[in-house]
């Protein structure tokens, strides 16, 4: 099992960024395994609620890729004294000492139908902003009315702005109104994975009837079973079972149907027959509330001016500025300190110079070029193609958005064009964005894969 452990961690290395990694999971040690439950020691209460909440499916995931298949992971506080593992980063997680205190994820119903549902994401502690209302609005709607109006829901939004919440919430709250509803949240690995071993071990009967006869199917991240032709095709199946039977299906991604590659198009013309909410960048105001809400649920005393120090210093990942926040909490707390701005700058200040690298045009234009298929030459160049124009004025909308260049400095990198030009071109995107729905969620991705 300790090299499972090893495997599972150097898989987890490969789809996690270094930084969250040595981060969030090199603390993590593992103890041992008792029947099909991994228990795992972290150093402190704040580690522990973070790895529940954002880690634990993936390494149940991970686990389950390396071949332990259907484990669960139980998280303990401790110090690491018989733990095996990869040490922990800093000397002050090392020397935490705390009770010990156990916390089982996911949270198993004692039913026969497990709902898979995280029970702290809920509508009330969800911020709702500009950038998610519609998303926010059609959740609740779904929430109390499942399977009368919006049908299928798909929620689409870049990395960390709470698809999962959001779809934990919807869950969470038709459980609580109708506890003898079959509902059920599913990452698409763990659809993907499941399926794959009814495949092994000739259990698909089974496997279609758990599916085919939930109330609610809640599928997160659907753009993984992109290219993956038996589990489109048998998530298909399912989807048409229980829309057929007037049953509840909501679905994430992280891009809008029409834009996840590999998709085949029987599944993405069925996405877009019901209701599709996008959720964007949440902008200053929103970040403050989402970190103020945030730590006072974690009774971490945050001072009003390193909240306004970090929504403006972090771009749009939520799950990131959580993560500033629960280290701050961390930090004051092995030390025995209060936050403070100054504190607050030295302990995040590699993190922040990372991040606060401002974008280039170039790399705007290289992410543009790569999603219409074009040369970024073709960016640049006078050509007046249709093909090209689109995406050329759609690049400039997103430099004078995402970069501080002035109108001739933007001009200057495409190829030395008028500034009257720019202006032209940002004005009519800021126009046809208004009733052009598709445009405005290829831009949406574009701004979601340029400032994750
Ligand atoms: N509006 C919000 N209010 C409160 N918390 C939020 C909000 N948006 C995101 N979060 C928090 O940010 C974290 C990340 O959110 P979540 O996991 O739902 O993101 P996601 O969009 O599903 O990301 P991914 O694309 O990686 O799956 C969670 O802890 C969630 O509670």
């Amino acid at each position: 099992m300790d090299r499972l452990w090893q495997e599972t961690l150097e898989h987890l290395k490969e789809i996690i960024s270094p930084q969250l990694f040595s981060t969030w999971i090199k603390p993590i040690h593992f103890i041992r395994v008792e029947k099909s439950t991994v228990f795992l020691q972290v150093p402190n209460r704040f580690f522990l609620d973070w790895i529940r909440d954002n880690y634990a499916s993936r390494i149940e995931q991970a686990l389950s890729t390396m071949g332990a298949v259907d484990y669960h992971v139980v998280l303990e506080v401790g110090k690491p004294e018989n733990a095996i593992g990869t040490p922990a980063e800093s000397d002050a997680n090392q020397n935490f000492s705390a009770p010990v205190e156990k916390e089982i994820f996911p949270q198993k119903k004692p039913e026969f139908f497990p709902s898979n549902l995280n029970p702290r994401y809920v509508f009330n502690d969800f911020v709702s902003g500009s950038s998610n209302q519609f998303a926010h609005a059609a959740a609740m709607a779904v929430a109390n009315n499942p399977a009368t109006t919006y049908n299928p829901l798909f929620i689409y939004g870049g990395v960390g702005l709470g698809k999962t919440h959001l779809v934990n919430a919807i869950g969470n709250a038709i459980l609580k109104k109708n506890p003898d509803m079959r509902v059920c949240y599913y990452a698409s690995e763990k659809f993907m994975n499941e399926l794959i071993n009814s495949l092994r071990y000739a259990r698909m009967d089974e496997f279609r009837n758990k599916f085919r006869s939930m109330d609610v199917l809640l599928i997160d991240d659907v753009q993984f079973i992109a290219g993956k032709e038996r589990t489109q095709e048998e998530f298909f199946h399912t989807f048409n079972a229980l829309y057929e039977a007037h049953k509840q299906i909501v679905v994430t991604s992280d891009k809008f149907p029409k834009d996840i590659p590999g998709l085949e198009e029987r599944l993405r013309s069925r996405f877009e027959w019901g209701l599709i909410a996008d959720i964007q960048a949440p902008d200053v105001e929103t970040k403050q509330a989402i970190l103020k809400m945030k730590a006072e649920k974690n009774a971490i005393p945050l001072p009003e001016d390193v909240a306004y120090f970090l929504s403006n210093s972090v771009t749009s990942n939520v799950r990131e500025l959580e993560g500033f926040l629960i280290r701050l909490g961390a930090y004051a707390s092995l030390t025995s300190t209060s936050i403070t701005l100054e504190m607050a700058r030295e302990v995040l200040k590699d993190i922040l110079v990372e991040k606060n690298k401002e974008l280039t045009v170039e790399e705007i234009q290289k992410t543009v070029a790569a999603h219409f298929n074009i040369k970024m030459a073709d960016l640049k160049s006078p050509k007046r193609l249709k093909a090209l124009v689109l995406p050329r004025q759609i690049a400039m909308y997103l430099a004078r958005n995402l970069t501080s260049l002035s109108f001739p400095e933007i001009g200057e990198r495409f190829g030395g064009k008028d500034h009257s030009t720019i202006i032209h071109a940002i004005k009519k995107i800021d126009r046809c964005q208004e009733d052009d729905f598709q445009l405005r969620a290829v831009i949406t991705t574009l701004k979601n894969n340029l400032t994750r």
